[in-house]
């Protein structure tokens, strides 16, 4: 039986009460040596702390992205489990941007890692990538939907080497990247007010009205900040679909810890600029 409500559900009103901006827990090794932290798991832990202390009360989503928690091994993995836990705990929605993906049978053990209520680091949604197959993340969606968590599938990411494969086309002339986007839109058809399954694209592509974004779902926005876009370049990148908007931004707003003050001003400088890009 489903613990809680449906992800866009919840979602829809963090970013209603909130203002829709997700920051990402990246501690990267020259930001913890920034920080005046060490590049060990006592720095680790310190630096993601700080953050969830200063924004989970505050901020729609907080993104941990796994692989800076991974590189040190069980010990980073428990830190990543706490900072879940914290930052669930403080009101933020946690996405965990661990984008995985892999053929149907393994993609139920991942779904089981992150999307059972039960598990340790159950979080409210997850970065998943559809290269094998968007068939193949069925056991996601079917863990997502029985826990009332959410996915955002890549679809248009915001690097530019993932042009060569999200925007090759097959026979019929459609992109890769817009049949990510049609099964994104079947998975959320009928959904009330938002449906749980994202997309994730990028705030750097420019013009793509090529798309159909509307896949009555959320829009993960990143490269914000640090990969050069900016929140007034959502309304060009996005068109009417910028409501769904989720703008997303981690080194743009983390190099201004450690203190509490940096972060949180600039956590709510970047959230006007939204508010004045997108309303
Ligand atoms: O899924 C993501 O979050 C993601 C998708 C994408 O297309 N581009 C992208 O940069 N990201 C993640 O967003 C974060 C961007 O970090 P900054 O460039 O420091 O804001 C990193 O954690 C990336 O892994």
């Amino acid at each position: 039986m489903r613990e809680q409500e449906p992800f866009g559900v919840r979602l829809r009103r963090a970013m209603d009460t909130r203002g829709p901006l997700c920051v990402g827990i990246d501690p990267h090794a020259s930001l913890l040596r920034d920080w005046g932290l060490d590049d060990g798991v006592a720095g680790l832990e310190r630096f993601s702390r700080t953050t969830v202390e200063a924004l989970a009360d505050r901020v729609a989503v907080l993104k941990p992205q796994s692989a800076f928690f991974e590189r040190f091994g069980s010990r980073g993995i428990a830190v990543l489990e706490k900072t879940v836990a914290e930052a669930r705990a403080a009101g933020a929605l946690v996405l965990m941007d661990a984008k995985r993906g892999d053929i149907g049978s393994t993609m139920s053990a991942y779904a089981a890692a992150f999307l059972d209520p039960a598990g340790p680091l159950f979080s409210d949604a997850l970065t998943v990538s559809p290269y094998l197959g968007f068939g193949a993340l069925a056991p996601a969606v079917e863990a997502a939907t029985a826990a009332g968590a959410g996915l955002f599938v890549l679809a248009l990411t915001s690097n530019p080497e993932g042009q060569e494969v999200q925007r090759a086309a097959g026979a019929d002339g459609t992109t890769v990247a817009a049949t990510v986007l049609r099964h994104l839109a079947e998975s959320n058809a009928g959904a009330r007010p938002l449906g749980s399954f994202g997309a994730v694209v990028g705030a750097t592509l420019g013009d793509l009205s090529a798309f159909e974004l509307d896949v009555n779902g959320p829009l993960l926005a990143p490269g914000i900040g640090a990969q050069g876009a900016t929140p007034a370049d959502l309304p060009a990148v996005f068109g009417p679909a910028a409501r769904n908007v989720v703008p997303s931004v981690s080194r743009g707003v983390l190099r201004h810890g450690p203190a509490t003050t940096g972060l949180r001003e600039s956590a709510a400088r970047f959230a006007d600029q939204v508010r004045e890009a997108v309303g």
